[in-house]
């Protein structure tokens, strides 16, 4: 722990080892303080007590943001990600069946959806959508993710998609990763600064139409134009409030039409763009052939089939927001994921474990959506990104017991 918040006196116990000044002293716990006593002077407090060393939290809990819109993949992306680390997501055992949140033995996903301060009624009441922050609680948000992250539980609301209310709250006690999902992750500077690691899922207006009708019309019986309705309603928020938060993001998945269909309207085939942070701590992105240059390739042939319109990857150095990036694309899909292995070994950098992995990991969810494009392979480079950043920062708490401020 960089410095001793203390929720309570066992978090406190359980996090920090405390030196007293000399043999004269002794520490104690007093409410949320630690006091000192002197030894020799009938336990009498000490005052402007000593620096404290804290252990080297390995009960401190990485945090991960994913910022997304609406219907845009995270869930998806959410469950390649927990697949990483193996075990499966469920929600809390025995907890309220409307749940947003998936536990697993790494990681707790928690939608950010929970921290609505207006409930349906109240946002239509108001005239607020759910992306204007003045739907949500910050403070709130701020409070509990930091706890979480100090290695402190906390009792989180529940916004119920289902009613449309704010639920009674669900104990969520700190995981190894945290992954705060949802529309605002990185919006509040404050939760910004918790984050160990931010994703931004930027799907173009374009796609996230051509997605919203498949699953809006086909899985849940909404009319074209109410589903048109909904996305021209939400875009002066989005544009405000959501979008923005994409300069702030280590690693932006951004997915496109394709180019190499002129005028194409269809919205089936992507150009998808991983676009990486240089200089993120615990991050090195991976790069195509040669750390540095630029490069087009067109893989399709005798190693890879590739049906009509084919399959272009790119790399390159750029800027994005002023800030120094590298940048992954590619456009086209794939006709046989199996073949994904002749492109893996074109990839460097990718903190897998072993030789294949990406390969192996795509072939284990074939059936989850954008498997066969750039979005289920990007999805799963980052996921491998997460475990070796999250790994990183244990093995660096273990090296490096910090020295906190005063209590
Ligand atoms: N990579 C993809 N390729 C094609 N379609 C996709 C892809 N990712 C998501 N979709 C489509 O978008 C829908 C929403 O995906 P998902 O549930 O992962 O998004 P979400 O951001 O979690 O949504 P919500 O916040 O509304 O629950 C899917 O049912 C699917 O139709
Ligand atoms: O943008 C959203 C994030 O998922 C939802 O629209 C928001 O949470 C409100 O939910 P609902 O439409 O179920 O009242």
């Amino acid at each position: 722990m960089a410095a001793c918040t203390v929720y309570s006196t066992q978090s406190l116990k359980t996090n920090c080892f405390i030196s007293t000044p000399s043999s004269k002293t002794h520490y104690g716990f007093h409410s949320k303080q630690i006091v000192l006593y002197s030894t020799s002077k009938r336990n009498k407090r000490v005052n402007n007590p000593y620096v404290i060393t804290c252990a080297a939290g390995d009960t401190q809990t990485v945090v991960i943001g994913l910022a997304a819109d609406s219907g845009c993949g995270k869930s998806t992306f959410m469950r390649r990600l927990t697949s990483v680390f193996g075990g499966t997501a469920e929600p809390p055992k025995g907890g309220n069946p409307d749940s947003n949140t998936l536990i697993s033995d790494t990681t707790t996903v928690i939608c950010l959806d929970d921290y609505h301060s207006l409930d349906r009624t109240g946002r239509k009441e108001k005239g607020v959508t759910a992306l204007d922050p003045r739907a949500n609680d910050f403070d709130l948000m701020y409070e509990q993710v930091k706890a979480i992250k100090d290695g402190v539980s906390v009792q989180k609301p529940i916004y119920n998609h289902v009613t449309g209310l704010l639920d009674p709250p669900e104990l969520i006690k700190p995981p190894k990763i945290l992954v705060i999902e949802g529309l605002h992750p990185m919006y509040d500077a404050r939760v910004r600064d918790l984050l160990d690691f931010s994703i931004y899922l930027d799907i173009s207006n374009e796609v996230k139409f051509a997605w919203k009708i498949q699953r809006d019309m086909a899985e849940r019986g909404h009319s074209l134009e109410s589903i048109k309705a909904s996305i021209e309603a939400r875009k002066p928020d989005f544009d405000a409030y959501i979008d923005p938060q994409k300069q702030y993001a280590d690693a932006v998945i951004e997915v496109l039409p394709t180019e190499l269909i002129p005028d194409d309207n269809e919205g089936k085939i992507l150009r998808v763009r991983l676009i990486q942070k240089e200089g993120v701590k615990n991050f090195s992105p991976v790069y195509l052939f040669d750390d540095g240059s630029t490069i087009s390739w067109i893989p399709c042939g005798r190693k890879l089939t590739c049906s009509y319109p084919g399959i272009k990857f790119a790399y390159g150095p750029d800027a994005y927001f002023g800030n120094e990036v590298s940048i992954v694309e590619m456009d086209g899909q794939f006709d046989r994921l199996d073949e994904l292995i002749y492109v893996e070994s074109h990839l460097s950098n990718l903190s897998s474990k072993f030789y294949g992995e990406v390969t192996q990991q795509m072939l284990k969810h074939a059936d989850f959506p954008g498997s066969n494009n750039g979005t289920g392979l990007f999805q799963t480079i980052v996921g491998l990104k997460i475990r070796e950043l999250y790994e990183q920062i244990v093995a660096t708490r273990a090296e490096t017991p910090v020295k906190a401020a005063k209590a």
